[in-house]
């Protein structure tokens, strides 16, 4: 392997968010200490993308997954970067033509963090309050459990959100504990079980995507897989496929993995949490991608047809 140098780094392709950024960074990290080399033969490029660019519409509005993605793809097929660093719940199921997921960091916390300034728990918001939010699982998954709850759309970084809460417009809204992690916002941090609130596929998990012919930068990766967490969310992401995954679809899915086994947690919802199908399965690790592609048709086969 040629080894990138100052003049001639490897390329690491972001987006330009807080949490973005963090993540690349906690990836060039990571690559300067596994080759003793350092940080500055990795170069950190900001590629803008149209989730980031439009702010004032519902995500689910503007299209499906894949927002957060297709510039930072485009942007390593025209070789302007080397790899491109993700939240995994952000990437689509398919991935361009040449392009592979080829490297899944050691998984962060799964969980979502309930954050309110009055209250301290989901179940402690009195009757018909208001709870901000953007994401159609969430929403549904609260209003399952709390009919009685409203929902205002709540997009932006965290200090928007808090800024939100402050200004009245909701009184809790719920991120991902690992965002809060990266972020160093650990006084934010207050996790839903994943019993109560099943995560989103992948939520927590960050992954490298590369062309799949270069094997410079296949090589550079190679030390920072973390092997049971690109199965587990593998088998997660084999069991949203079958569900199609649009942004428009509440989907939730967890897999762990114990003893050599991985079990899936998995459901669907309506987007007004009347109707929720869900299942738990339980597979050696050898099956179990082809367990969550199972696991997906037989949730769609439950809900039968025109659930999503
Ligand atoms: N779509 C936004 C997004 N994508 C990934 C994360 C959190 C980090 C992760 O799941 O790895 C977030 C923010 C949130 O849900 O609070």
């Amino acid at each position: 392997m040629t080894e990138p140098t100052p003049d001639s780094p490897l390329k690491i392709g972001t987006r330009g968010s807080p949490l973005a950024l963090a993540q690349a960074h906690e990836v060039r990290g990571r690559l300067a200490t596994a080759h003793s080399l350092p940080e500055d033969c990795f170069a950190i490029t900001v590629i803008q993308t149209t989730g980031d660019a439009v702010q004032d519409r519902p995500l689910s509005e503007i299209g499906g997954k894949g927002l957060f993605t297709k510039e930072l793809e485009a942007a390593l097929i025209d070789r302007r970067i080397d790899i491109a660093v993700h939240s995994t719940k952000d990437v689509a199921n398919l991935l361009p033509d040449g392009l592979t997921l080829s490297t899944f960091l050691p998984r962060e916390d799964v969980r979502d963090s309930f954050i309110s300034r009055k209250y301290a728990t989901f179940d402690a918001l009195p009757q018909g309050s208001v709870v901000g939010t953007s994401s159609i699982r969430r929403r549904a998954q609260m209003a399952a459990r709390r009919p009685d709850l409203r929902f205002v759309e709540f997009r932006g970084n965290v200090q928007t959100r808090l800024a939100k809460l402050d200004a009245g417009l909701a009184v809790a809204t719920l991120l991902a504990c690992a965002g809060l992690n990266r972020l160093g916002q650990t006084d934010l941090l207050n996790p839903i079980p994943p019993e109560t609130m099943l995560p989103a596929v992948a939520q927590g998990a960050i992954s490298i995507e590369q062309r799949a012919d270069d094997a410079q930068a296949s090589a550079l990766l190679a030390p920072l897989n973390d092997a049971d967490s690109a199965l587990v969310v593998a088998v997660e992401r084999a069991f949203l496929a079958e569900l199609d995954g649009s942004c428009r679809t509440p989907i939730g899915g967890l897999a762990q993995m114990q003893d050599g086994h991985v079990t899936l947690r998995g459901e669907i919802l309506k987007p007004d949490g009347s109707i929720t199908h869900s299942d738990t399965w339980r597979a050696p690790c050898a099956d179990a991608v082809e367990m969550g592609a199972a696991a997906g048709r037989e949730l769609l086969r439950r809900a039968g047809p025109g659930f999503l």
